[in-house]
């Protein structure tokens, strides 16, 4: 099987990849992430994406690189990860009461002059209003410091999330379904690989 490898230095493109039965290897990407750009969002994610894939390939001369990143927007803001507490603070009192949406960017790539495929992902997520003593405790706990928007859906700050609208996993920072029908046009079928490995979810 042709080898893959995950462009990534976050644990829950990690875990969400283990889910669906991918063998891969992780090598960490080095890039500069600048987020003052003029791009549309999707532009935005899809670059950043491509960038983190390139950054592995270059080193590579087989196999199959997979990145993403993800950003989330807020009429026309776009955040990011936090810098610090205030920065997660605030950006929780905007997202309060209202719906957000998710961009994450996907790049799968062979390493050049091999094919690549460049593709994003949106989801809308509407959070419950949040007094200011939930925002200041929930970042508190540290969660939110490393995650863009400044929470965790998969973690404490599901607690927030009143409703969702399109892939849940896009928001964890890899959306699946859309990986499955990439990683098809590079010949790799997850059902298959995982009914050969035996290899089922936890
Ligand atoms: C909105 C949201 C984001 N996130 C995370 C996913 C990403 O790790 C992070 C967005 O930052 P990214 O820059 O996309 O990713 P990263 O720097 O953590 O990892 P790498 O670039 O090495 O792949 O926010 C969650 O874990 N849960 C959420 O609900």
């Amino acid at each position: 099987m042709i080898p893959v490898y995950l462009a990534s230095s976050s644990p829950r493109r990690r875990a969400l990849l283990e889910q669906v039965g991918l063998p891969f290897t992780v090598v960490e990407p080095r890039v500069e992430e600048e987020m003052d750009e003029q791009l549309p969002p999707h532009r935005l994610v899809e670059k950043l994406a491509l960038r983190k894939a390139s950054s592995v390939a270059r080193q590579l001369t087989g196999g199959l690189v997979v990145a993403a990143d993800t950003v989330v927007v807020l009429g026309d803001r776009v955040l990011g990860k936090p810098a610090d507490a205030a920065e997660a603070i605030s950006m929780l009192s905007l997202l309060a009461g209202n719906v957000h949406e998710v961009y994450t960017g996907l790049a799968v790539m062979e390493p050049p002059p091999g094919r690549r495929v460049v593709t994003h992902e949106r989801t809308r997520v509407r959070f419950r209003p949040l007094t200011a003593e939930e925002i200041v405790n929930y970042v508190a706990t540290g969660e939110p410091l490393d995650k863009a928007g400044a929470y965790a859906a998969q973690g404490l700050g599901a607690i927030f999330i009143a409703g969702i609208e399109g892939c849940y996993f896009n928001v964890v920072g890899l959306p699946l379904a859309r990986l499955a029908t990439v990683l098809q046009e590079f010949g790799l079928n997850l059902l298959r690989l995982s009914r050969e490995n035996g290899v089922l979810p936890a």
